[in-house]
C-alpha cells in the first residue's frame, strides 16, 4: 500500500494545513474547495486568506472545484465540517474506488441523525475503506511545521499503520488505533467542553472552576464513550484527553473563543455572525445532549452549554443549576 497522491476534501483551515504538511513531505496533493475564491487563491497566490491567513502555502499545492480531480489519488482526506459531510461525500461517492480509504479529520455528530461523521461516511460510500484522523491541533500551528501528534483510528489494522506511517513525517506524528469510534468521539465531545470553558474563562471564575469545568467534562466524555463502546484507554489518549486539554486550554480554539464570548455577555448570533469559520461544538452539542438523554447518561455540563447555546437559560443560571447538584461519589 503506497499512498503517493493524497486528495483532500475541504479547503477550510484543516483541509489547508493538512494539505500543505503533506505537500511539503513530498506527497502529490490536490486539495477541492467549494468556493472559487479559494482554490484561485492556493492556485494563483499560494494562500489561503479565507480560512487560513498569514500562512504561506507551498506552490505545489493545487486546488480544484472539481471533486472528479480527486479520482487519481491514492488516499482522500474528508475534511468538510460535520454537519456538511454528508452531502459532500455523496458527492464523493462516484470519485472513489473501492480501495482508495477515505480518512475523515472532522470532529462533530450529525445534528438530525446523531451519527459521527464516519458511520455518516460508511452509509454514503458503501464499502468505504475508512479511517479517522483526530487529536490536539490547531490548524495554523501544523499549517506552520509545528509539532504535532495524532492518532490515526481504522479498524483494519494493516491499512491503519500503513496510512499512519506515509502520511506522518517529523512535524506530525501519528499514532495509530483500532478504536474508531474512541478516537472520533474525543474529538465531537471537547469542542462542546471547549465552550463550557471558554465560559468560565470569559465570567472571569478563575483557574480552580476552569480545572473543575474540564475535569468533569472529561467524566461526561468518558462516561458516554463508555456507552458507545469506546475504549478508556483511547479517552485517555490524544484525541480524546489530549484534544480537551488543548481546545479548551487556549484562546485560539474558536471553540473555546465562543464561549468566551458569551461569558462575556455576547449573544451567539452576534459571536456566529463575526465569523466565517465553523464551531463545531454549537450543533454537536445539541446532538450530543439528545443522544446522551436517550442513552440515559449523566452529561450535565454538556446540557448546559446545549441550554445556552438554544437561550433556554442564562450563563448564571446555568452555573447556578451546576453547582447545586446533589454531592455524589466522584466517577
Ligand atoms: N481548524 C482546526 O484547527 C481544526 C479543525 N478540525 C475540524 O476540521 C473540520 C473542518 O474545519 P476547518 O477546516 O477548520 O473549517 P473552517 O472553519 O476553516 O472553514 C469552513 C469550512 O466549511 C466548508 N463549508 C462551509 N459551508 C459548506 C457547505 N455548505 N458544504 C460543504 N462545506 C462547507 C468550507 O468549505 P469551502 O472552502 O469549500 O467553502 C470550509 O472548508 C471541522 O470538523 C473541524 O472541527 C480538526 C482539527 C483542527
Ligand atoms: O480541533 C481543534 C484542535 O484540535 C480545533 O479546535 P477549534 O475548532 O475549537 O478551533
Amino acid at each position: 500500500m503506497t499512498f503517493d497522491r493524497i486528495g483532500v476534501v475541504g479547503g477550510g483551515a484543516w483541509g489547508t494545513a493538512l494539505a500543505q504538511t503533506l505537500t511539503l513531505a513530498g506527497r502529490d496533493v490536490i486539495l477541492w474547495a467549494r468556493e472559487s475564491d479559494v482554490v484561485e487563491d492556493i492556485n494563483a497566490r499560494h494562500v489561503n486568506r479565507t480560512f487560513l491567513p498569514g500562512i504561506d502555502l507551498d506552490p505545489r499545492l493545487k486546488a480544484t472545484h472539481d471533486l472528479a480531480d480527486l479520482g487519481t489519488a491514492d488516499a482522500i482526506l474528508l475534511v468538510a465540517p460535520a454537519q456538511h459531510t454528508r452531502t459532500v461525500s455523496a458527492t464523493l461517492q462516484p470519485v472513489v474506488s473501492k480501495d482508495v480509504p477515505v480518512i475523515v479529520c472532522a470532529k462533530g455528530v450529525e445534528q438530525g441523525s446523531g451519527q459521527l461523521v464516519a458511520q455518516i461516511v460508511s452509509e454514503t460510500i458503501p464499502g468505504v475503506r475508512l479511517a479517522v484522523l483526530s487529536g490536539p491541533s490547531f490548524a495554523a500551528d501544523v499549517a506552520r511545521g509545528f509539532p504535532a501528534a495524532l492518532t490515526l483510528a481504522c479498524r483494519n489494522e494493516a491499512l491503519g499503520r500503513a496510512l499512519a506511517e506515509q502520511l506522518g513525517d517529523r512535524q506530525l506524528r501519528l499514532y495509530w488505533s483500532d478504536d474508531v469510534v474512541g478516537v472520533e468521539l474525543g474529538g465531537a465531545l471537547k469542542n462542546v467542553l471547549a465552550i463550557a470553558a471558554g465560559i468560565v474563562d470569559g465570567k472571569g471564575l478563575g483557574a480552580s472552576a476552569h480545572a473543575a469545568l474540564v475535569t468533569r467534562g472529561f467524566a461526561e466524555m468518558r462516561r458516554l464513550g463508555k456507552a458507545l463502546g469506546a475504549r478508556p484507554e483511547t479517552m485517555m489518549g490524544l484525541s480524546g484527553f489530549g484534544d480537551l486539554v488543548l481546545t479548551a486550554g487556549s484562546p485560539q480554539s474558536r471553540n473555546m473563543s465562543l464561549g468566551r464570548a458569551l461569558g462575556q455577555g455576547e449573544t451567539l448570533d452576534a459571536v456566529l455572525s463575526k465569523r466565517v469559520a465553523v464551531t463545531e461544538g454549537v450543533y454537536t452539542a445539541a446532538a450530543v445532549a439528545r443522544l446522551a438523554a436517550e442513552k440515559r447518561i449523566e452529561m450535565p455540563i454538556t446540557d448546559a452549554v446545549h441550554a445556552i447555546l438554544e437561550g433556554r437559560t442564562s450563563v448564571d443560571n446555568a452555573i447556578a443549576d451546576l453547582m447545586k447538584r446533589p454531592f455524589k461519589a466522584e466517577d
